[in-house]
């Protein structure tokens, strides 16, 4: 899939190279730099907030040990054949044993970006669509994994609507802090799945930065 639309978001006063864009092959060839995969999923919902708004869809993020949200996911190491065993091997771990059987796979797979600071490492990024059932399924044993509680503090659903405030929802959900570039993938994700319109995320990037 193309990877244009992946923007490379940094605050206005961080001088450090921004990550950039590479294809999956070029990201494998790279020597000498750590790879980790981290994966989006989301599922459809009838549900209304107060019985008046539309969620649409259930995004699921996590929040980590480090108070900063992000992906489930993690570094794919010696151990693991491709970066997909990496990647079940991950979730497995963190969000516990309905990955036993459902996996991630190449056709998963989205984007990858190199950074090179502080250290030259490679994101690759996954996004997998859901039926509600597996989505719940997922939030509700992910206590049972052996990370709960210590690398995971716990699940969290994305608000995809914007309240009357102009504020509540979308943008304050983006006014959190997010670890390395994974607010960049959940727009990318957001942007690329059309799960919401390019005018309604450039509203609530506005609005989270402004208000
Ligand atoms: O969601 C994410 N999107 C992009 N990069 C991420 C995300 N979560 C962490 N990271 C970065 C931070 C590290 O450089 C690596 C691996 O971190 P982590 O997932 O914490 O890895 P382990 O669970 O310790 O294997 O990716």
């Amino acid at each position: 899939m193309a990877q244009a639309g992946q923007q490379n978001l940094a605050h206005p006063e961080d001088h450090r190279p921004r990550p950039r864009n590479v294809t999956r092959e070029e990201a494998l060839q790279l020597e000498g730099c750590r790879h980790a995969c981290h994966v989006m999923f989301y599922a459809s919902t009838t549900a209304k907030l107060f019985d008046r708004v539309p969620i649409r869809y259930v995004v699921l993020m996590m929040m980590r040990f480090d108070g900063r949200l992000g992906f489930p996911g993690g570094f794919v190491d010696a151990r693991d054949s491709t970066l997909e065993e990496g990647l079940n091997r991950e979730l497995l771990e963190e969000l516990g044993p309905v990955f036993n059987t459902l996996k991630v796979t190449e056709k998963d797979y989205r984007s990858s970006q190199v950074r090179e600071l502080p250290q030259k490492g490679v994101t690759h990024f996954y996004t997998k669509e859901l039926t509600l059932e597996e989505l719940e399924a997922i939030e509700r044993e992910g206590v049972c994994a052996k990370d709960h509680g210590l690398e995971v503090m716990g699940l969290v659903r994305v608000p995809l609507y914007t309240l009357r405030d102009g504020f509540g929802g979308l943008p304050a959900f983006l006014s959190n802090n997010f670890i390395g570039n994974s607010k960049s993938q959940l727009l990318y994700g957001l942007r690329t799945l059309r799960l919401l319109r390019e005018d309604q995320i450039q509203d609530a990037m506005w609005a989270s930065q402004n208000t």
